[in-house]
């Protein structure tokens, strides 16, 4: 049987890359910041990302670039929970909440996600126990220091030991606290505590992660990094590179993809599933 995930009952089969949509609810990505529209235009956008073809989204209420402002956890539920428990009622895909509180976790679960995406890989007070109690998979990434400052002046001796070393604590923590090893995945964390270099190095040995038995998520989509290497300053201006980007870490062992340009994303996978299709030749042939 080839590897699934069991998302609160919504099966995401990962016998081939998956496409993860994001859905920003923050009310400077979408409208004028009406609560409203805010929900409203969210769970439009979501339904447009499942057209697309996305396998799952990914909901997140809380910006995390560098320097944005704390959302407290009534305000992130107020604009998560309404999205959420509409894009699960119209989409029969695996709604994924992005966020690193507990509370928010539980909340989400019980409004119909199936999946939690921690950027601080379950590091808070708490998350460890309520990501255990919410029985879904956990995308357990690695960050250097905080959203705050992280990129300040981001140094390792090492990035692939450092974030290997990180990511076994972490996934060791998790199982500690009770959570399947089937219900884990990792996340090399592109751009959270790294320069260019950091993120290109950790790109191209993404391989070296496969050996921790984990499906390993992959997120590039439009950063920062994508526009140094291209010159391309504004995000919308970087879908290329984040296609290629996400192409390559599929090909070094990433199983899923978290994107915003989900139409460009699956027709790239496309191609590549192609390839993969053609047997190899026999050895005797
Ligand atoms: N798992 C995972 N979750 C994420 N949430 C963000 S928010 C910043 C942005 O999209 O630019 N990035 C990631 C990522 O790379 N991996």
């Amino acid at each position: 049987t080839s590897p699934q995930l069991d998302c609160a009952g919504r099966i995401l089969r990962l016998d081939r890359a998956r496409v993860m949509g994001i859905v920003n609810v923050t009310p400077d990505s979408f409208s004028d910041g009406g609560a409203h529209d805010t929900t409203e235009a969210a769970v439009a956008h979501g339904l447009k990302l499942v057209e697309e073809g996305a396998d799952l989204l990914d909901i997140g209420g809380e910006s995390t670039r560098p320097g944005a402002a704390p959302v407290s956890v009534e305000e992130e539920l107020r604009r998560v929970i309404p999205v959420i428990e509409q894009l699960a009622a119209r989409t029969q895909v695996p709604i994924s909440i992005d966020t690193f509180k507990p509370e928010v976790m539980r909340a989400a679960v019980a409004a119909g996600a199936g999946m939690i995406n921690d950027i601080y890989g379950l590091r808070q007070e708490g998350a460890l126990d309520a990501a255990a109690a919410t029985g879904v998979p956990v995308v357990l990434m690695h960050m250097q220091g905080e959203p705050g400052h992280m990129q300040a002046d981001p140094h390792y001796d090492d990035v692939v030991a450092e974030v290997h070393g990180f990511l076994v604590q972490r996934l060791f923590a998790a199982e500690m606290a009770g959570i399947a090893k089937k219900n884990l995945l990792i996340d090399l964390g592109f751009g959270f505590g790294k320069t260019t270099a950091h993120n290109m190095t950790l790109l191209a040995r993404s391989e070296r992660f496969l050996e921790l038995g984990v499906p390993m998520l992959a997120g590039l989509s439009r950063k920062r990094s994508l526009g140094e290497l291209t010159g391309r300053d504004t995000p919308s201006e970087r879908v290329a590179a984040s296609v290629a980007a996400h192409l390559i870490a599929v090909q070094r062992g990433a199983r899923i993809v978290r994107v915003h340009d989900v139409a460009a994303t699956v027709d790239a996978l496309k191609i590549w599933q192609a390839v993969e299709a053609v047997p190899t030749p026999r050895a005797d042939a």
